[in-house]
C-alpha cells in the first residue's frame, strides 16, 4: 500500500517520452476511465449505434457517387440521376443530424466525465492526512487539477471526432478502394506507410521541442506566480529591474524554443501532406489513364478519388491524436499515482465516536519523530485536567507546535499514546476527537468570504448573535461594525484585506464560535499590540474557567496565570510547574522570562523618553 507519506513527484509532470501509446498505456487508460464511463454505459451504446449510421452513409456516398456518374450521366439514365440525387440529399440530412446529436451526446458524455474525475480527485485529496500536505509541494497537487486534467480533457473530447470516426473511415475507405479496383486499392494503400512512418522522422524532435517549452513555460509561471507572491519584498529592495531582467531572459529562451517548436511541428504535418499529394497525383494519373483506356468507368475513378482523399485525411487526424492520446495515458497516469496514495491516519474499522470530554489529556511517554526529519520528541508524559488552563512554552524549533500536531492526531506518536478520559485517540473517529476541540493557528488562515461565513466556518450552526458574541470576546466586534459592510465584508483571498492582527483575531472568533471542550492556541496573540493581547488573555482566562485550554507561546506574560506550564527544549519537557515556581527555579523559564521582562522594561522606557 503507499501511504501518503509518499510525495507526488513534481518532475513527473511532464512526460519526455509520451509521443507514443504503447499497449499497456491503453490498458492503463481503459482502467482508469472504466469507472468512470460506467454510469453513462447506456448513453454509450446511444452514442455507438450513432457513430455506425454515421459511418455506414459515409460508407454510400462513393457508391452512390460511381452509381451516379456511370449510369446518370455518362449512360444519361434519367432514373439512376434522379435516385441518387434523392439518396443523397436524405443522406446528407440523415449525416447532418446524426452527427448532430452524436457531437451533443459526446461533448456532454464527456464534460461530464471530466467533472466526475475532477471531483473524485477533489474528494481523494480531502482524504489525504496532514503529513500528505506537509511533504507535497502544493504546485504538484495543482499541476494535477490543472495541466493533468486538461491533457485528459484533450484526450477524451477528441476521442471520437479525431479517433473513433477517422478510424472507421480508414476501414471503409481501404474497403471501398479495393472494391472500386484491387490494383488502384494496392497503390492508394502506400498511403499508410507514408503518413504512418514517415512524419516520425521529425516527431520524435518535435516532442523533444514541445517537451522543452512546456518545461520553460513551467518555470515562465513559477516565475510569475513568485513575483506577484513577492511584490512586497521587490518594492521594498527595489528589485523590480532584476526581476524584469530575468524575466526576459527566460521569455527570450522560451521564444527560441517557441519557433524551434512550432516550425518542426509545421514540418510534420507538411511532410504528411506532402507524401499525400505525391501519391494522390501518382493514383489520379493513374486512374485517369485506366479511365481513357476503358479499363475502369469514369464513376470509378471520381469515387476512388473522394475516397483517397478522405481516408488521407482520417489517416492524418489518427497520427495527430496519438500524441494527444499519449500525453492523456502520461496525466492518467499521474492522476492513478495520486488515487493511489493512501491516508496514513485512518480510523479502525467501526471506530466508535469519542465521548464529550469528562476528566483528562493523557501524553503516556510520548515519543515522535517526522518522517525524513532528524528532529526528535521524546519523553512527553503529561496530564492536562479537564477546566486547565495549561502553557506550552520553549524556544523556536523545541517542539511546541509538534506537541499539539500530536494532540489533534495529525500524526501519530511512534512510541507512547495519547488518551482522552482513558481512550487511545487512535482509536476513536478522528472527526469526533477534533469536533470538541476548536484551534487558532500561528498562521491566520481566512478564506476568501466575508468575515460572519469565516467566523461561522466554526460552526455551521451559530446564528448571528452567536457570531457576534464570539466576535466580541475575541475584542474584534468593534472593528468588524465600524467596516461599510460589517460583517458582511469580503476578507480576500487568505484573508489579505485585514491586517495580520485583525486576521488574528477574526481566527480566534471563529475558535469561540465552535464553543470547543479544548481550545488550542498556537501563538494565538503573537500579532496583536500589548493592549489588544492583554484584553484577549482577560477573554482566555474567561473561556479557561469553562473549558480546556492548551495554550502555546513565546509570549510568557499569557501564560503567567496558567495552571500548569511545559517547557520544552530540544523536543524534551526540561521544566514543569506554576508561573511563579518556574520563575523561583532560575531555569530556562526564569532566564526566558527576566529575558522578556527587560525587553518590555526598555520599551516602557523609551516611551516614557518621547
Ligand atoms: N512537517 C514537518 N516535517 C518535518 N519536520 C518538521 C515538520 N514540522 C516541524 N518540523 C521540525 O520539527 C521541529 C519542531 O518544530 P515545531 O514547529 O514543533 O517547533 P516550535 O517549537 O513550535 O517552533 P516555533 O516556536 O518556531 O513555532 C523543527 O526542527 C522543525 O524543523
Amino acid at each position: 500500500m503507499i501511504s501518503d507519506k509518499t510525495t507526488v513527484d513534481p518532475e513527473d509532470d511532464l512526460d519526455e517520452e509520451a509521443e507514443d501509446v504503447s499497449a499497456d498505456d491503453v490498458k492503463a487508460i481503459i482502467a482508469f476511465l472504466a469507472p468512470f464511463c460506467k454510469p453513462y454505459r447506456a448513453i454509450f451504446v446511444l452514442l455507438g449505434l450513432l457513430v455506425l449510421v454515421e459511418a455506414a452513409l459515409n460508407f454510400s456516398f462513393p457508391l452512390v457517387t460511381q452509381y451516379l456518374i456511370d449510369e446518370g450521366l455518362i449512360k444519361k439514365e434519367w432514373d439512376a440521376l434522379v435516385k441518387s440525387l434523392v439518396f443523397m440529399g436524405l443522406a446528407a440530412v440523415t449525416v447532418s443530424i446524426v452527427a448532430l446529436i452524436a457531437d451533443y451526446i459526446y461533448t456532454r458524455v464527456f464534460s461530464d466525465i471530466v467533472r466526475d474525475i475532477r471531483q473524485h480527485l477533489f474528494n481523494h485529496v480531502q482524504t489525504m492526512s496532514m503529513p500528505f500536505f506537509h511533504t507535497t509541494p502544493t504546485g504538484t497537487v495543482l499541476s494535477r487539477f490543472s495541466g493533468d486534467l486538461v491533457a485528459i480533457e484533450v484526450g477524451i473530447v477528441g476521442v471520437v471526432p479525431l479517433f473513433i470516426m477517422p478510424f472507421l473511415e480508414v476501414i471503409y475507405a481501404t474497403i471501398l478502394m479495393f472494391m472500386f479496383d484491387v490494383w488502384l486499392g494496392m497503390i492508394g494503400s502506400l498511403i499508410f506507410p507514408l503518413i504512418l512512418w514517415w512524419p516520425r522522422i521529425f516527431a520524435r524532435r518535435a516532442f523533444t521541442y514541445a517537451y522543452d517549452k512546456r518545461l520553460t513555460e513551467g518555470k515562465l509561471l513559477g516565475a510569475v506566480q513568485e513575483n506577484v507572491a513577492a511584490q512586497p519584498v521587490i518594492k521594498a529592495f527595489g528589485l523590480a529591474d532584476r526581476a524584469r531582467s530575468d524575466f526576459s531572459i527566460l521569455n527570450t529562451s522560451w521564444q527560441t524554443i517557441a519557433r524551434r517548436t512550432n516550425f518542426t511541428s509545421a514540418l510534420v504535418e507538411r511532410t504528411a501532406q506532402t507524401g499525400l499529394y505525391v501519391i494522390h497525383i501518382g493514383v489520379f494519373a493513374l486512374g485517369a489513364y485506366w479511365a481513357y483506356t476503358d479499363r475502369i468507368t469514369v464513376g470509378t475513378i471520381i469515387a476512388f478519388e473522394g475516397v483517397f482523399l478522405s481516408m488521407g485525411y482520417a489517416l492524418t487526424n489518427v497520427t495527430q491524436y496519438v500524441p494527444t492520446m499519449a500525453q492523456a495515458a502520461g496525466s492518467i497516469r499521474h492522476l492513478g499515482d495520486l488515487l493511489a496514495i493512501k491516508p496514513t491516519m485512518v480510523d479502525p474499522p467501526g471506530a466508535a465516536d469519542l465521548k464529550p470530554f469528562e476528566r483528562a489529556i493523557v501524553f503516556d511517554d510520548v515519543a515522535f519523530n517526522y518522517p525524513g526529519s532528524s528532529f526528535r520528541t521524546e519523553g512527553l508524559a503529561v496530564t492536562v485536567p479537564k477546566g486547565s488552563f495549561f502553557g506550552i512554552v520553549g524556544p523556536s524549533g523545541s517542539g511546541k507546535s509538534t506537541f499539539l500536531n500530536l494532540l489533534m492526531r495529525f500524526y501519530d506518536p511512534t512510541e507512547g499514546t495519547i488518551r482522552i478520559d482513558g481512550v487511545d485517540i487512535r482509536t476513536v473517529a478522528q472527526e469526533s476527537l477534533r469536533a470538541q476541540m476548536a484551534v487558532v493557528f500561528q498562521e491566520s488562515f481566512l478564506f476568501n468570504a466575508s468575515i460572519a461565513d469565516n467566523i461561522r466556518m466554526g460552526n455551521p450552526a451559530a446564528t448571528l448573535d452567536d457570531i457576534h458574541d464570539a466576535a466580541r470576546q475575541a475584542e474584534v466586534h468593534d472593528f468588524i461594525v465600524s467596516l461599510p459592510e460589517g460583517y458582511d465584508t469580503l476578507v480576500g483571498e487568505r484573508g489579505g484585506q485585514l491586517s495580520g492582527g485583525q486576521r488574528q483575531r477574526v481566527a480566534i472568533a471563529r475558535a469561540i464560535v465552535r464553543n470547543p471542550a479544548v481550545l488550542i492556541l498556537d501563538e494565538a496573540t503573537s500579532a496583536l499590540d500589548a493592549g489588544t493581547e492583554s484584553k484577549l488573555n482577560d477573554t482566555l482566562r474567561r473561556i479557561a474557567e469553562t473549558r480546556t485550554v492548551v495554550s502555546v507561546t513565546h509570549r510568557l506574560g499569557s501564560v503567567t496565570s496558567a495552571d500548569r506550564i511545559i517547557v520544552l527544549e530540544h523536543g524534551r519537557i526540561c521544566e514543569t510547574g506554576k508561573h511563579q515556581d518556574l520563575v523561583a527555579r532560575g531555569g530556562l523559564y526564569a532566564s526566558m522570562w527576566a529575558r522578556q521582562r527587560a525587553v518590555r522594561q526598555t520599551d516602557m522606557d523609551e516611551e516614557e523618553e518621547e
